[in-house]
């Protein structure tokens, strides 16, 4: 079954980690998919051959998400190519840690960049190529539910802006058949927070599962958010934290 067969996404970051994990599950699902990645990194290519191997078209797009003018035309290369945009997934983030004294205004200024303007224009680009039944879908985090530990404000801070944005933006877009809605991953196996990682330990023992996330446990909401399972989910935040947050 290909729920999505017939779709075009854009992943931003889809490179590795959640991103990478979202690619492979929507090109599955039956989509074509377009990913950025940063232009120091390559292993965007990898993860296109792995969407070429579910027979659907992908496209990797070096784009800074903290460059508005890359971001944009990362969205116009991907309706340009694939003649469409009918789903996109704002993945792309950093993880900034320390206390307020330690987090500098430039850390501030990037983490902001990065996860809320970069999302806004993001969206901003991609709404006019969407038709009915389009799906605009960012990856926030659990600890916008709750945080477990100190360092992490500005990480936290930045996530909870994506809970309005798009509570805002699904009313917005709402008349127009577009859904609009935030997946708050938990503690996911990652390059960002390996699960054999120094703090590991004592982060699993907030989880009620007691386990960290595959990046594909993550994936499976973001496509069924993505297929006809979504059509009526909107302006909301779905959490996939093993308990967490509990
Ligand atoms: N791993 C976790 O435990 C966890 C938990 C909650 C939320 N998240 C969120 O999930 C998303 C994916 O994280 P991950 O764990 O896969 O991390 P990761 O570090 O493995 O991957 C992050 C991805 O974002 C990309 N990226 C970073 N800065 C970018 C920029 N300026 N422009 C374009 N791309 C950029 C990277 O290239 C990479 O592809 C992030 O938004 C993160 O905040 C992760």
């Amino acid at each position: 079954m290909e729920p999505l067969a017939g779709k075009v996404a854009l992943v931003t970051g889809g490179s590795r980690g959640i991103g990478a994990a979202i690619v492979r599950t929507l090109a599955r699902d039956g989509a074509d998919v377009a990913l950025t990645y940063l232009r120091a990194e390559h292993r965007a290519d990898r993860v296109v051959r792995d969407v070429t191997a579910h027979g659907r078209r992908g496209l990797a797009i070096a784009a800074d998400s903290a460059d508005p003018d890359a971001v944009t035309a990362a969205v116009e290369r991907t309706a340009a190519e694939f003649g469409r945009l009918d789903i996109l997934v704002n993945n792309a983030g950093v993880f900034p840690y320390g206390s307020i004294e330690e987090t500098s205004v430039r850390e501030l200024d990037h983490t902001l960049a990065v996860h809320v303007r970069g999302v806004y224009l993001t969206i901003r680009a991609a709404v006019p190529h969407m038709a009915d039944g389009g799906r605009v879908i960012s990856i926030g985090s659990c600890f916008v539910e709750r945080v477990p530990y100190p360092g992490v404000a500005l990480y936290a801070m930045s996530k909870s802006a994506l809970v309005g944005l798009t509570r805002g933006l699904a009313r917005d877009l709402g008349g127009r058949g577009i859904t609009v809605n935030v997946v708050h991953p938990g503690s996911t196996d990652t390059e960002m927070n390996p699960a054999d990682g120094e703090t590991a330990d004592t982060e699993r023992g907030y989880i009620a599962l007691g386990r960290y996330a595959e990046p594909a446990e993550i994936a499976a909401t973001v496509s069924h958010l993505a297929g006809p399972g979504g059509r009526y989910i909107s302006g909301t935040s779905i959490t996939v934290d093993g308990g967490f947050a509990a």
